[in-house]
Formats: structure tokens, C-alpha cells, sequence
């Protein structure tokens, strides 16, 4: 003979509430749940019988508390009572007989009535089923796994169609049954859901009052007078359920898979892959926190979606990762660009508050769309060493040169300015990315700055200057190797700069040199090997400026302590200009060369410094 299965209920409730729920909270929306899926299922029985929810909490005669939930919905029969709620994973509503048009249900799995037992000792169900001459039913179902089935002997006027279920709370879990806990829950979980769902709260005075939960209509569904109206509204509804006034908000709407809702646009910039969007199945709250509905890009705004079609996953929590909500996904993600392209473009107080808050997201978006990477060029503010600018304003000049890191831009930004050369800053997040995908579109040209551009831009000093300096140069190269850091002379605004450093890491600099040297006429040979006779190749150059006074000087003193130490500290105020920040060694160094310099200037004070004589 082949025996049943033998379930232990406080097994299978300890293993839900441990591994499957996010926690006993959950036992609200599961009741409210099946009450909306009763008053669904008569609904298409009878149009015209009432459909409303009742919320009420309270004790028992030993003091325990409970909470009943009543509606107005298809009821059960002693047999529905008896096959249905003590069967786990049996379901009405997958039921062809008693699952008429069940693609309007929520529930679907058969063990939402266990997540009640996460919070109960004792489950009661008072009911009439909807069917002619139905007699009235209570289901008393206990967490030690026995259950009774009584047929009652009341009036249809004690016991209207519909079913009551009570719950008498365990010892350990009143606080879950308390009225206000229930009512922020019952908000949270059910504020959209498209019946009139109350409960009885008290009110000052000591009377009780019934509170609607739900609203009447999905926010974004309300029809207003105007446009503006409707934003105000909109950003009402956002205050009330994120707690923020935004920006803006962006509709979003797709019949065919039967989801709509709205985007609403962050007032603050925020970490990217912070989506937290609030998703409706059915309008019964799903998750407060998915990140799955809009594309990761879209951090910058909180939606708020309801879908007839979406799968949720058996905890009821999250979405089924599947084909639909990929394309669902997809689709939102396109309604959401098509607006920033829509936005953006035309100047407005929201354009550019979006822009100044959002550029970030808009930077990542821009990543993944050609149409959006060309919005972002012509709208969104780069850094350049002309100012800020965009890169569709830079590229009207000519080519577009970037550095792909912020310190190199530092380095450089003066030097280009003073020549006239725009050089984009792309050292943020995103930038060298966008930069790398412009390059790509046709019609731009795009190139990351060599020093073999600056180096040309900087003029070359005349041979007189070249020559007299020689000297200087070389004992500045061999001090220099020291930092692995090769010098030369060059000209170049402004003169308030006394020298520049370029890193060189792939010896553009070392190749410069060899075109030059292989163009120059035959006076400059001697030259230009005086800076190339090492063949060694250094990762940095020092480029001294010919028309800073301070170079100047440097360059006419006499080699030894007090040139090394001058050069050292030009050297050291060019690494920090660059913005590359001093090792503990170079500070050091820093501090020496001062004390060298501070020390020579203090043993000998020039004329200007000495105190006029009181006889003349
Ligand atoms: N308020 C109610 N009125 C009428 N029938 C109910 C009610 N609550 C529960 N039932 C019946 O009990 C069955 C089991 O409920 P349960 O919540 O365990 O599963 P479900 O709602 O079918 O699926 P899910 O696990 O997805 O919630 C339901 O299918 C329904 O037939």
C-alpha cells in the first residue's frame, strides 16, 4: 500500500521564515493577499458583490493578541476549508475548476497560508463560500500541525459571504500583531491595491476609527487639470514613499507586457548600482529595494512600477530573472534615455539641475548608447585646461586631446593654456571610457595627449640661450638621474611657471629628441647630444622654462651645492604642481634643499636687504 508524505509544520515554518522570507513580516502581505484574491474570484463570479477588505487587531479572552483580517471575497466550503489550507503547496488558483480566470490571482504556490504560523499559535477561519446555499465553515488550524473543520449553524446575516481569519499571536511575536505595526505594514505592502482595504485604528479621545490603506487609483493613472498639477502630485506621492522631493519624474509605460509606473529623479547625486526601485505585481507591493527593473545606469532615479506580467519568485520578494524582465528591463531602460534625450537638449531649470546633479549617471548612460554619448558631448561640461567646456565645443576647434588621468592633466593644464592648447581632463570615472567610444563615432577626432604634443607647442629657446646654458643642462641631467628624471630647455608662457615635468613612460620625449636630431642642422648635433648622450631613457622629463627669471638665474649660477639644491627644488614644486604629492624622501630632500638656499641667502645679504646707513 503506498503510504502520503508526513509534514512537519514547524519544520517547514522554520525552514520558510529562516530561507525563504526576508522575515515574519511577510505573514501581512500573504493574508492581505489572499484576501484580494477571494474578492477577485467572486468579483468575476458576481460583478456586483462587495469587495472590501477589513483590518482589526485586538486579544483574546487570555490576553494574547490577534488580528483579524475580513473580506468579502468567494469564501470556502467545509470540503475547500479541509483540502486547501491543511495542504501545503496546494493552491485554488491554479485549479482549473475553482481557478476561473486565475491570471488575475496573486498567489499561485499553496504556502503563503504557512508564513502566518511564522507570527501565530492558532489560525481561525470563519467563512461562507459563495456558492448557493454554501452552510458557514471554521477552519482551526494550530502550529503543532492539527487542524478541526466545523459546520456552523448561523444566519446569513451573521455570517456574510466571505471569509474572517484570525490570528492568535505566539507568545514571542505580539509586537508583529500590534495595531501600528500592522498599519505600517499594511500601507507598505498594500497601499495600491485596487479595493477599499481598512483597519480600525485608534484615534485620540480613545474611539477607534477605520483608516483607509489603499489609494483610489495608481498614482501616475489620476488624471489632473494640467500637466503641472499632475507633476505636483507626483512629487507628493514620491515625498510619501521615498521621503524626497525630486527633481522630476519620467512616465513609464508598456501596455504589451503590462507594466507601467514612473521614475522619479533623484535631488542628490549617489553612488552608481544603488538601484532601489519599488515593484507592484498586481499592485501588491513585491520589493521596496529591486534593482533589477530599470538597467544599472539608471541609479539616478527611484521608480516605482506595477506589472501583470513580471514572475515573482516563491518568497514573493523578488523577480523572476527571466526572458520578460529582461526585455522589460530593456524597454524601461529606453524610455528612460529617450526622455534625457528629450530633457536635455532644450536649456531649462530641470535640464540643468539634472545636468549639475546627475552628470555622473549621464556620463555612465552615455556608455551605452551612441545617441546618449552624443547628447553628453554637447551638453555636459568637461574639464578643460581652457575652463570648463563641452567636448562637442573642444572638437570644433580641431582635434580633441585628453589626458586619461587628473594628475597629468595638473601637470600640463598651465603650460597648454599659455599656448593655446585645449586639453581635456578625462580623468574622472567614466571620462577616458567616453573619450575611447567618441574616437570611435565617425566625424571625431579624438587622441590621448602625448608629452610629444607639449613638447611641441613649447618653443625652442635661441642657440645663443642654448649654448650659454649648455653646461647648466648637463650637471642638471646628472642631478636629475637621480629621480630618474631627464631636463631640457625650452621657452614658454607663462614665465611665472620656471618648469614643468612630463612624464615620458614610453619615451615619446626620447623619440622627440631623435626626430629633432635627425632634422637639425649640423650646429645643433653637439646640442642636442648633450641631452641625449645617455641612452639610458628616463621616465620623466623636466622641462625648465628660458623665460622664468628664476630658471634664468639658475641656469647662470655656477655648479655645486647651492645649484643642486635650486634644482632640487625646482624639480620638487614641479613634481607637486603636477600634483603628485611628495614621498616622505622628497620631502626630505625638499626640506634640505631649503635649508641650503635659506642658509647661502642668510650668510650673505644682498645690498637691498642691508639697513641704510644714518651718516648719509
Ligand atoms: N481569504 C481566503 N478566502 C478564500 N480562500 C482562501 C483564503 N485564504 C486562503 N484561501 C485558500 O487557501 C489556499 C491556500 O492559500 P495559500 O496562501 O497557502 O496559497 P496561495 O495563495 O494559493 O498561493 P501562495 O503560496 O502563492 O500565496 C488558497 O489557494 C485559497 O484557495
Amino acid at each position: 500500500m503506498s503510504e502520503r508524505f508526513q509534514v512537519d509544520l514547524s519544520g517547514m515554518v522554520d525552514l520558510l521564515s529562516r530561507h525563504l522570507y526576508s522575515g515574519p513580516q511577510v505573514y501581512l502581505r500573504e493574508l492581505i493577499q489572499n484576501a484580494v484574491d477571494a474578492v477577485t474570484a467572486r468579483a468575476a463570479l458576481d460583478p456586483a458583490a462587495p469587495s472590501t477588505i477589513r483590518l482589526r487587531t485586538g486579544s483574546d479572552a487570555a490576553g494574547a493578541a490577534t488580528l483579524e483580517v475580513a473580506d468579502t471575497g468567494v469564501g470556502l466550503t467545509a470540503d475547500e476549508a479541509t483540502e486547501l489550507l491543511a495542504t501545503i503547496g496546494r493552491s485554488s488558483k491554479r485549479d482549473s475548476v475553482l481557478g476561473a480566470g486565475r491570471a488575475e490571482f496573486i498567489g499561485q504556490f499553496g504556502i503563503g497560508m504557512l508564513a502566518a504560523f511564522m507570527v501565530a499559535e492558532q489560525i481561525e477561519f470563519t467563512s461562507r463560500s459563495a456558492k448557493p446555499g454554501a452552510v458557514p465553515i471554521r477552519w482551526e488550524g494550530r502550529a503543532d500541525g492539527t487542524f478541526d473543520v466545523t459546520e456552523l449553524a448561523h444566519t446569513d446575516a451573521e455570517i456574510p459571504v466571505g471569509t474572517t481569519v484570525r490570528l492568535t499571536a505566539r507568545r514571542d511575536a505580539a509586537h508583529w500583531l500590534a495595531n501600528e505595526t500592522v498599519l505600517e505594514l499594511a500601507r507598505e505592502y498594500g497601499s495600491l491595491l485596487p479595493f477599499d482595504v481598512a483597519m480600525l485604528v485608534p484615534v485620540d479621545g480613545g474611539t477607534d476609527v477605520w483608516r483607509r490603506i489603499t489609494e483610489p487609483e495608481l498614482p501616475w493613472r489620476i488624471a489632473y487639470p494640467s500637466g503641472s498639477a499632475r507633476s505636483r502630485a507626483l512629487a507628493e506621492y514620491c515625498e510619501r514613499t521615498f521621503g524626497f522631493t525630486p527633481l522630476g519624474h519620467i512616465d513609464l509605460d508598456l501596455p504589451v507586457a503590462g507594466v507601467s509606473g514612473v521614475a522619479f529623479i533623484l535631488p542628490q547625486a549617489v553612488t552608481p548600482g544603488s538601484g532601489q526601485h519599488r515593484v507592484y505585481m498586481k499592485r501588491m507591493l513585491l520589493s521596496s529595494r529591486s534593482d533589477r527593473v530599470l538597467p544599472e545606469w539608471s541609479f539616478f532615479t527611484r521608480a516605482v512600477i506595477d506589472s501583470d506580467t513580471l514572475s515573482p519568485t516563491a518568497s514573493r520578494e523578488q523577480l523572476h530573472d527571466d526572458e520578460i524582465l529582461l526585455g522589460v528591463r530593456e524597454a524601461l531602460g529606453e524610455q528612460v534615455k529617450r526622455w534625457a534625450l528629450d530633457t536635455l537638449r532644450q536649456p531649462s531649470q530641470l535640464a540643468r539641475k539634472v545636468l549639475e546633479t546627475h552628470h555622473l549617471a549621464l556620463r555612465a548612460l552615455a556608455l551605452t548608447d551612441s545617441a546618449m554619448l552624443s547628447l553628453v558631448s554637447e551638453v555636459l561640461p568637461f574639464e578643460t585646461s581652457d575652463g570648463p567646456m563641452t567636448l562637442a565645443a573642444v572638437a570644433e576647434q580641431g582635434e580633441l586631446v585628453y589626458t586619461s588621468t587628473t594628475e597629468a592633466f595638473h601637470r600640463v593644464a598651465a603650460v597648454a593654456r599659455a599656448q593655446g592648447l585645449v586639453v581635456v581632463n578625462a580623468g574622472y570615472v567614466y571620462d577616458a571610457d567616453l573619450l575611447a567610444k567618441l574616437a570611435a563615432l565617425p566625424g571625431w577626432r579624438v587622441r590621448e595627449l602625448s608629452s610629444a604634443d607639449l613638447v611641441q607647442v613649447l618653443g625652442m629657446p635661441g642657440i645663443e640661450r642654448e649654448m650659454a646654458a649648455a653646461g647648466a643642462l648637463s650637471t642638471a641631467r646628472g642631478v636629475l638621474a637621480e629621480a630618474d628624471c631627464d631636463a631640457i630647455l625650452r621657452s614658454f608662457e607663462p614665465e611665472s611657471v620656471p618648469a614643468v615635468l612630463l612624464r615620458d613612460s614610453e619615451g615619446e620625449h626620447r623619440r622627440d629628441l631623435d626626430r629633432e636630431r635627425s632634422e637639425a642642422p649640423d650646429l645643433w648635433d653637439g646640442l642636442l647630444d648633450s641631452f641625449a648622450g645617455d641612452t639610458h631613457v628616463r621616465t620623466r622629463t623636466l622641462v625648465l622654462n628660458d623665460r622664468s627669471p628664476v630658471a634664468r638665474r639658475l641656469l647662470a649660477a655656477p655648479g655645486g651645492e647651492i645649484f643642486d639644491a635650486g634644482l632640487r627644488s625646482l624639480y620638487l614644486s614641479a613634481v607637486m604642481l603636477a600634483g603628485e604629492g611628495l614621498r616622505s624622501a622628497e620631502s626630505a630632500a625638499l626640506s634640505d634643499s631649503l635649508g641650503v638656499l635659506l642658509g647661502a641667502a642668510l650668510e650673505s645679504p644682498s645690498p637691498s636687504t642691508e639697513l641704510p646707513n644714518s651718516d648719509s
